[in-house]
């Protein structure tokens, strides 16, 4: 049994799904304090937050059973995604489900704040018919400058043009092809804070992002400018927007975010007739809020069932295709990396993973997660999962290189990890044969041809004859079945490796009776 605390307001039609798996069972707890939370996390394998609950260090350490954190939104700043990755907690979010809300939101805003509407409708309401202190301005040939044009600053963009709108837009990731069929001008920071009219932000709250518009650009700005925030408090930065307001520099701002929230009561920017506050409604639509917690609640109850899901914040995330390219890979690269872990023995400086073939010419990184999954895990154990992996390599000072080759011997697909530890290297290459799945294809450059399955012994031995015989005497008083058995030579009379799969656990007293044999350089009991 799966258990979930939502310690959130999230959609119960969202967690209708959740609600109805057998094997899930769901807590709502809202409000908790830190202490509460911590207090309670350990007991759940799943926690699904919106953005009030503060996800710290603290919670996950305390969290001993957590495996997912499941964010009924984008922005995942209440989260403490670093520390949730050493842990080996996946973040996942729920990207897509806002993203129309929260643009028709800013668009609301900037019409709002041009028409001056709330403050006219709160004049009204005060018994008043005052027409001359609610002249607004058009948005007609306005320039708009967008800061971050992903999901949600490229659809403020379609609406800004519908509405006779030139957008300059600056993204990091922007290029003149895609700024082209948008129909947006490619411009960098600077332009936009001297040529525009309305200047909108859609980042996430980053280190690059924070004050990302700041007392430097705010003394650039054109003479009246109006600012809007709907993404994230402290992308502009308060107080010199509180300046520029006071200054006249600004002549409108309309903000839905903060850098503390609440809004404090007493709060500077309450104190403005002409801006327009909203108190983080971007994503409170009904369909925004069904939307996000029927995603999170889909993609959290997949993690849970170890299916394929793509919303991790804290993973690598590949369309569905280029997953299913990888998927098969997954299995050989966790049992390569397990298979090497245990032919070594000694500090391990570096791994050095190739991949041949057709596997080359796919996004490797999931496979190479789960090579270095299996490899820490046999020394670190279960702390190591796929999410950690990269973490507690860089953590043990490992070095990991990927390299490429459209070489793969007589394979299709090739896979080669090379450890090094205390200046001595070992290999192993695996295949994924069609219909066959799996297969060890070479040991420390011996070939062989070996399900990577269950018990192994492998042993590296003079080529004499007899050998094998006396192995599987030894093994055969030893009580031990000899399933499979491969043996790789390089040239007759030189040294063999041989791998032979086992159906029970050979004894440590079998053992070193093989390693004492005088052919024998070395014999390895390795479980896969
Ligand atoms: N007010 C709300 O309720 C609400 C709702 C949804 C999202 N949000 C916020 O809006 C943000 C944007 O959401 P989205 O779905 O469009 O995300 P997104 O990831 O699709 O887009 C963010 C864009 O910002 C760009 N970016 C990153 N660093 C930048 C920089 N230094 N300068 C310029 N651009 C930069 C990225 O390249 C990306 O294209 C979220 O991070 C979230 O914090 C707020
Ligand atoms: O949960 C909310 O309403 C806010 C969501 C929004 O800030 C987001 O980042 O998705």
């Amino acid at each position: 049994m799966f258990r979930i605390l939502v310690s959130d307001p999230i959609s119960e039609q969202g967690l209708a799904a959740l609600y109805a798996a057998e094997n899930m069972q769901i807590d709502i707890k809202m409000g908790l304090k830190e202490e509460e939370l911590c207090a309670v996390i350990g007991e759940y394998d799943a926690l699904l937050v919106r953005s009030q609950t503060k996800v710290t260090a603290k919670v996950l350490e305390s969290a001993k059973r957590l495996r997912v954190i499941g964010r009924a939104g984008v922005g995942v700043d209440n989260i403490d995604v670093e520390t949730a990755t050493r842990c080996g907690i996946v973040v996942i979010n729920a990207p897509d489900g806002n993203t129309i809300s929260t643009a028709e939101h800013t668009f609301a805003m900037m019409m709002a704040m041009a028409r001056k509407i709330p403050q006219a409708d709160a004049s009204l309401r005060r018994g008043e018919w005052d027409r001359k202190s609610f002249v607004g301005v058009e948005l007609n040939n306005k320039i708009l400058g967008i800061l971050g044009l992903g999901r949600i600053g490229t659809e403020v963009a379609k609406r800004a043009m519908a509405f006779g709108m030139r957008v300059l837009a600056y993204d990091p990731f922007l290029t003149e092809s895609r700024a082209e069929s948008l129909g947006v001008r490619k411009a960098t920071v600077d332009e936009i804070v001297t040529q525009a009219d309305f200047i909108t932000v859609h980042t996430p709250l980053t280190k690059e992002t924070k004050h990302l518009l700041s007392e430097r650009e705010f003394e650039m700005m054109k003479q009246g400018v109006r600012i809007l925030n709907c993404a994230r408090g402290g992308i502009i930065k308060e107080s010199a927007l509180i300046e520029a307001l006071k200054s006249g520099k600004v002549a409108g701002a309309a903000l839905d975010v903060y850098e503390e929230e609440p809004l404090a009561a007493e709060h500077p920017l309450r104190d403005f007739q002409n801006v327009v506050l909203t108190p983080h409604l971007g994503a409170s639509t009904k369909e925004a809020q069904i939307n996000v917690a029927i995603d999170v609640a889909d993609e959290v109850a997949k993690f849970l069932r170890n299916e394929p899901f793509k919303n991790a914040v804290n993973l690598p995330s590949l369309p569905a295709e280029r997953m299913q390219q990888v998927q098969p890979f997954l299995t050989l690269g966790e049992k390569l990396g397990k298979l090497a872990a245990q032919l070594l023995k000694g500090n391990v400086s570096k791994l050095q993973i190739t991949y041949g073939g057709e596997v080359a010419t796919y996004e490797v990184g999931p496979i190479t997660r789960t090579i270095l999954k299996g490899f820490l895990a046999y020394h670190h154990g279960d702390e190591v999962n796929y999410v950690n992996a990269p973490f507690i390599a860089e953590q043990n000072g490992i070095i990991v290189n990927e390299t490429k080759t459209s070489k793969a011997k007589v394979f299709t697909n090739m896979i080669t990890l090379e450890v090094e530890s205390n200046g001595e290297t070992k290999t192993v290459t695996g295949t994924l044969y069609n219909g066959f799945g799996p297969r060890i294809v070479q040991i420390n450059g011996y070939t062989v041809d070996a399900a990577p399955e269950g018990q192994m012994l492998i042993t590296l031995h003079e080529d004499i004859p007899g050998i094998i015989g006396r192995i599987g005497t030894i093994l055969g008083n030893d009580g031990v079945n000899i399933a499979t058995m491969q043996v790789g030579r390089r040239e007759a009379g030189g040294t063999a490796l041989m791998v032979m799969g086992v159906d029970a656990r050979v004894s440590g007293q079998a053992l070193n009776e093989i390693a004492r044999m005088e052919p024998i350089h070395s014999v390895y009991l390795v479980e896969l």
